[in-house]
């Protein structure tokens, strides 16, 4: 264990508690489960190794914080979250006061001064417990039932239920019946979307591969605000699966600010943002229209108006259609989610909205970091590019059958989760690293770092796309190997479009591979860490024709 002497010479003096020094540490395998939702399945947990809750250790800091906190009545354990996430990137005024601001590896001090789990004092005794190792995860996902619960963001919440006045906060964030009966259709009808839109998806990755020389300069490289071209690519891929529309996010010509494509792209810029500043620090646009508040009901206010539109479109036109449609053959996502499940109006928005927001960011940033690697990897490039040219059309069978690429997406999700912490509000007690933890904990963990631990993965931080072609779970196959990088999350609250993501991405990185040769010659691009992770550096490729 580490002592306080590892902090940085600029940092407070964290004293650990007493009995985080004087006993040993706990072993690390130790999961017990005590689901009390079901008593005849799970008998009390009696360990004589146990430690109780107040003795996971934390920083005192943050206890003091926690004091100033208690006074002020609206601060729970939803702030602490976001405290720890703004302190992941970079936030300032809680960042100097630990001295840790601008740290990324904020949450592997924690771990290296505090130990395996870390506990952040939040007010009236909720707070925040960090978790770091595959077996933590292991145990808090076991222990999920029917319906886990994760932290929500409040900002949206609000947004959603006051100004919207949806009633629902959106899939992301519901649980509960109603989430899993969402959840269910959802999942059907984005299998259902994949088929039937293949070839929507198909033609949006050529016409990428057009606006790619397009963009390109004299020296066939990409302008600085590449990713944005990517978001626009993931944007007319969604809207295709679930409105069967084409927006024209990717025209020649650019795009039109004042038309649906560019007011949708603007607004969910401007939302992602503005969420972030909300959510990170002090929750004061509860109370007050705060500038970040103004600017989320602005920007949501624009993509929601805009998608108001379509969807109330495409329900109108259900009235028509509905005798024609042959067995729903012809329906689009959205629709078939009205016809078939019955879906509210309310619903069917907040489904569109969750995705926009988290499922077009999340396929970007991982399509730009994908691009990144194969560019700073030319044996990697080449290898794929074998396989490419052994593959002359792509399908879904054929793209699933491309081992290597599919090893590629594996390895860059790995290295760069798009989510890379995960969060729960635990639905059961558990036990920890020998920790008793307690329902309604809310615990994050910190599945990234475990990627770059040489615990799990030889040569853990280079990109390595063969690991996962020797050994089915990319490392060294223990036990809890399968929760050592979990990209997608775990469990009934998974991502919902796995299958989508993998599709979209596998024939985006097929076509760009079969037509350029990528390279990339600027400082090297890591993850910011955000709740969703970007690249920190312009996605300046160069794009060379293939002969
Ligand atoms: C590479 C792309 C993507 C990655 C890495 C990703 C990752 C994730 C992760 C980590 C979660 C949370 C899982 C958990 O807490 O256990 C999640 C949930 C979710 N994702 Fe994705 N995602 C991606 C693409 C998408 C796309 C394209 C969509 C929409 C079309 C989408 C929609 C959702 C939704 C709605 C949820 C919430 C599911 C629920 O709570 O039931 N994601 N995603």
């Amino acid at each position: 264990m580490c002592s306080a002497k590892t902090v940085t010479a600029n940092a407070p003096v964290i004293k650990k508690p007493q009995a985080e020094v004087t006993r040993e540490p706990p072993k690390a395998t130790t999961i017990h489960v005590n689901t009390y939702l079901d008593a005849k399945k799970t008998a009390p947990i009696i360990s004589h190794n146990m430690f109780s809750y107040d003795e996971i250790p934390g920083p005192l800091t943050l206890r003091m914080i926690n004091k100033f906190w208690s006074m002020i009545p609206v601060m729970g354990s939803e702030v602490t979250v976001r405290i720890i996430q703004y302190l992941l990137s970079g936030g300032r005024f809680f960042g100097d006061l630990l001295s840790w601001g601008g740290n990324p590896y904020f949450f592997k001090k924690f771990f290296r001064v505090y130990g395996p789990v870390v506990r952040l004092h939040g007010a009236f005794g909720s707070d925040v417990v960090l978790l770091s190792r595959p077996e933590h995860a292991c145990a808090v996902f076991q222990s999920e039932g029917q319906y886990p619960i994760r932290s929500c963001l409040e900002s949206m919440q609000k947004y959603r239920l006051d100004c919207r006045k949806y009633q629902k906060i959106g899939p992301f964030f519901m649980y509960g019946a109603d989430w899993e009966r969402l959840r269910k259709a959802m999942e059907e009808q984005l299998k259902d979307s994949i088929v039937k839109q293949y070839e929507t998806i198909d033609r949006i990755c050529d016409d990428f591969v057009e606006r790619i020389k397009v963009l390109r300069n004299p020296q066939e490289e990409m302008p600085n605000d590449f990713l944005k071209e990517i978001h626009k690519w993931s944007l007319e891929s969604l809207c295709s699966v679930t409105l069967n529309k084409r927006f024209g996010f990717l025209d020649t010509y650019g795009l039109s600010p004042t038309s649906d494509a560019g007011v949708i792209l603007q607004g969910l810029t401007g939302a992602t943002q503005a969420i972030r500043k909300c959510e990170y620090g002090l929750h004061v646009w509860k109370f007050i229209e705060t500038p970040a508040w103004k600017s989320l009901v602005k920007h949501c206010d624009m993509v929601e108006n805009v998608l108001d539109k379509h969807v109330a479109d495409a329900i109108e036109s259900l009235k028509y259609k509905k005798d024609k449609l042959t067995g729903l053959d012809s329906a689009s996502m959205l629709e078939s989610l009205v016809l078939k499940h019955n879906t509210k109006y309310q619903d069917v928005m907040t489904v569109m909205l969750d995705m926009f927001l988290i499922g077009t960011n999340a396929t970007a940033h991982t399509v730009g970091f994908l691009l990144y690697h194969l560019a700073k990897n030319p044996r990697c490039q080449i290898k794929l590019y074998g396989e490419v040219k052994k593959n002359p059309t792509a399908n879904r069978d054929t793209l699933k059958r491309m081992p290597y690429l599919q090893a590629c997406m594996k390895e860059c999700l790995r290295l760069n989760p798009a989510i890379p912490i995960l969060s729960r509000v635990l639905t059961n007690d558990i036990v920890v690293h020998n920790y008793q933890v307690p329902k309604g904990t809310h615990v994050l963990f910190a599945s990234h770092l475990n990627s770059y631990n040489e615990e799990y993965f030889e040569d853990a931080t280079r990109f390595k796309p063969e690991r996962w072609l020797d050994n089915e779970l990319g490392g060294f196959g223990n036990e809890y190997q399968a929760f050592a990088t979990m990209p997608f999350g775990y469990g009934a609250k998974s991502c919902v479009a796995k299958e989508l993501a993998e599709v979209q991405i596998a024939m985006l990185t097929y076509k760009v591979c079969k037509n350029f040769k990528i390279e990339y010659n600027y400082g090297d691009i890591t993850s910011s860490s955000e709740m969703l992770a970007q690249p920190t550096k312009p996605l300046k490729f160069r794009f060379v024709d293939r002969a």
